[in-house]
């Protein structure tokens, strides 16, 4: 049977993010992709409005209809957007805790737009991190899951790798790609080893969709049944291939190139 694997996630209409990064991530790595829409958001860097959010209802539906008819390897979830979102995802993960389970706790787009509100925050570190075989934040939701300052070096990135799986997940990934003046590093801390992911800096603006199409890639590694280690070294390569070959549609912030790895040879 070919591996599958379901994302909880935000559609992201102009292409790079979300729902789309997921299911484009999920082919290119051989996985079949089943998906639940938790908000349509329309935005781009002009009109920062257009976030049109499904109920509660709709994403259980979602949920059940695919897992029932198709299941799955391996689970992701993206934006989630409101506190009733997230407690209704973490009851259905509830039901499939022997399924790996990748988090990243998306909370304010590359292009400005707010994907998760600010009171859901409680509940995400309560009720759904404790689910989570591994988390994903970036620097700035670190800082908003710690409610501190954002770490700023790689030394603040360690500390803060350590306090955040007192949370309880059972990994935690820290992207450092906002960090200034280092390499692309990430930190992986499994509660004793820290591992660390690193790639040269490629310069571009057009990285909308990194952070989803990294998660996405982790869930592929997971559902085909590849260990943590394994799996974020395949997926940092693959969206390092993306960020390299990354797309500008001549209108501000472009989109990571979910094909890259296949088209450029850099699997
Ligand atoms: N300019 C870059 N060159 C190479 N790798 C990068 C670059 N920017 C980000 N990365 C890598 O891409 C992956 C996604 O990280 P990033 O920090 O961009 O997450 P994100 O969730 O997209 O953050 P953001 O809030 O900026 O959207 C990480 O492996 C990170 O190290
Ligand atoms: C629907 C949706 N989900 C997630 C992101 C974050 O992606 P990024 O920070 O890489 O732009 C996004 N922009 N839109």
């Amino acid at each position: 049977m070919i591996p599958r694997a379901l994302s909880i996630a935000g559609s992201a209409s102009q292409g790079s993010a979300g729902i789309q990064a997921d299911l484009k991530t999920f082919e290119e790595l051989d996985v079949y992709g089943i998906s639940a829409v938790t908000a349509l958001v329309a935005n781009n860097e002009v009109t920062e409005k257009g976030v049109f959010t499904q109920s509660t209802e709709a994403v259980e539906a979602q949920v059940r209809s695919s897992m029932e008819h198709v299941g799955a390897d391996a689970l992701k979830t993206g934006m989630l957007f409101t506190d009733s979102i997230i407690k209704v995802t973490a009851e259905l993960l509830n039901q499939y805790s022997n399924i790996p389970y990748v988090l990243d706790p998306v909370m304010i787009g590359k292009m400005g737009t707010q994907l998760l509100k600010d009171e859901a925050i409680e509940s995400m570190k309560n009720e759904l991190i404790p689910l989570a075989t591994i988390i994903t934040p970036n620097l700035q939701e670190t800082g908003k899951l710690l409610d501190e300052k954002a770490p700023e070096t790689l030394e603040e990135m360690e500390n803060a790798v350590k306090k955040l799986y007192e949370l309880g997940a059972d990994n935690v990934l820290i992207k450092g790609g906002a960090l200034k003046d280092y390499p692309a590093v990430d930190l992986l801390f499994d509660g004793e080893m820290m591992t660390e992911y690193r790639s040269e800096r490629i310069d571009t603006i057009h990285t909308s969709g990194a952070g989803c199409t990294y998660s996405a890639a982790i869930t592929a590694g997971l559902a085909k049944g590849m260990d943590l280690e394994n799996a974020v070294g395949e997926a940092k390569r693959f969206v390092t291939a993306a960020i390299r070959h990354a797309l500008s549609f001549d209108r501000g912030i472009g989109s990571t190139n979910h094909a890259a790895a296949r088209l450029f040879g850099e699997k």
